[in-house]
């Protein structure tokens, strides 16, 4: 090699997950931590990664276009948020006073509110206007260290407004620093045009939804609201597995308020991963592990929620040997927040997680949850070059000194795309 685009010095601290797999039970405590580190990116990937002194010794003779100074800053893998629904129109703060005094997120939803407010939201909103609203949320989550993420529809839930939601997220892909991945939701919530005739919406998914969505490659996943009063585990099977036959991979709302049987299901059906899990039964999680299914737990739900119980971290990392992420959900009902960093810090007092822990459900079992642990996910040569640079000595500072956002820079695609707070490149390379 003879020339270099881009050479990060000055790294105080950078800790990463290992490898490109994701990272099972105890393994999510082990992670890498080099002092005086460097990191060479050419063409958008890694090339060198170690200290200072042995990155320098392999740059002998090579010219680098750039040098970045860090400052002595903590450096991680750029964070991966795998579940959210960034694409809505409106917003819900009216249902705040109905939720303090206590009436159940699903009886909001049964009387016509909660997700089916943001559905006509959505569905009187233009492209425009829902790609400007989605552009501010993503430009919040890159200036929290988040790189990639996952968006889902489902608050069109007709065909025209499913695929409007779709475009919208490829359109924040391809303008965007920020990588988008995109999963199909029309399985949501029961549209009020078709209330009480569940099975004949499920019918319009299979049947013309689904197949329209994957000759126009517009998602990767599928993913369903499997939940008492929205749908079945039977009609969620029908939905997951067509998905599937259409070449998109199977996701889950799973076990959210009610044991339903959701985390059995995405084992059975080999699902990528299962998400909330809240009150998912031992004999569920035992089919995860059994399956190859990441949790993905998303503690700033149950914490916006009020609820007094949350996912089973512990025994998810302990007894069942499972890869747990985390996410914001970030989404106008259940979790209006766009900052990982906060999910950081409800991970840790709610979850019971490690800050080591945390870093590799953000990172690379985030990744995994999207199929891209190979390519994302930790600093490893080969690997695309998305890096966060925190202003904090070390990852315990992250969920400890809460309340803040510590993102100082942002490298994505080897490019800086966040410097001093500040997002300095706009658009996508
Ligand atoms: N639980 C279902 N869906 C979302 C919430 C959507 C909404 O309330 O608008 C979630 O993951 O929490
Ligand atoms: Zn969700």
């Amino acid at each position: 090699m003879e020339q270099l685009d881009l050479l990060v010095t000055g790294i105080g601290r950078l800790v990463t997950p290992p490898g490109d797999a994701p990272r099972f039970g105890a393994e999510m405590n082990e992670v890498i931590e080099i002092e005086t580190a460097a990191v060479a990116i050419h063409e958008g990937r890694i090339v060198h990664v170690g200290t200072e002194a042995e990155v320098m010794e392999n740059l002998r003779g090579v010219t680098i276009a750039e040098t970045i100074d860090v400052g002595g800053r903590l450096v991680t893998p750029g964070l991966v948020d795998p579940h959210t629904h960034l694409v809505h129109g409106g917003s819900r703060e009216h249902e705040l006073a109905l939720k303090r005094s206590g009436v159940p997120y699903l009886e909001i939803l049964a009387q016509g509110g909660g997700i089916l407010s943001t559905v006509t939201a959505t569905r009187a909103a233009s492209e425009e206007e829902l790609y400007k609203k989605a552009r501010k949320s993503l430009n919040e989550m890159l200036l929290n260290g988040v790189t990639t993420v996952e968006a889902k529809s489902g608050y069109g839930l007709t065909t025209t407004d499913e695929l409007k939601q779709l475009r919208v997220a490829k359109q924040l892909h391809d303008t965007h620093p920020v990588d988008i991945v995109s999963t199909f939701m029309g399985a949501h919530a029961v549209p009020p045009e078709y209330k009480g005739r569940t099975e004949e919406y499920v019918d319009l998914i299979v049947n013309e939804m689904l197949p329209k969505i994957a000759d126009e490659f517009l998602a990767e996943f599928c993913d369903v609201f499997c939940e008492h009063g929205v749908f079945t585990v039977e009609q969620s099977r029908r939905i997951l597995m067509e998905g599937k036959r259409n070449g998109l991979m199977p996701k889950i709302h799973a076990d959210e308020i009610e044991p339903l049987g959701g985390a059995q299901l995405a084992g059975e059906i080999g699902a990528i991963s299962a998400e909330h899990l809240l009150a998912a039964t031992d004999e569920g999680l035992q089919e995860m592990a059994d399956n190859g299914v990441t949790p993905v737990l998303l503690p700033g739900t149950s914490f916006n929620l009020g609820l007094q119980n949350h996912a089973r971290a512990r025994d998810m990392i302990d007894k069942y040997n499972l890869p747990v992420a985390l996410s914001t959900d970030y989404n106008p009902g259940s979790c209006p927040t766009e900052s990982i960093q906060l999910i950081i810090a409800l991970a840790s007092l709610n979850l019971k997680m490690t800050p080591e822990e945390i870093l590799t459900a953000c990172t690379i079992n985030a990744a995994n949850a999207l199929g891209r642990s190979t390519d994302i996910g930790s600093i490893k040569v080969g690997k695309r070059a998305d890096l966060a640079i925190f202003d904090a000595p070390n990852i315990k500072y992250l969920p400890y000194h809460f309340g803040i956002n510590h993102t100082f820079g942002v490298i994505k695609n080897g490019q800086v795309v966040v410097w001093e707070r500040q997002i300095v490149q706009e658009e996508a390379r």
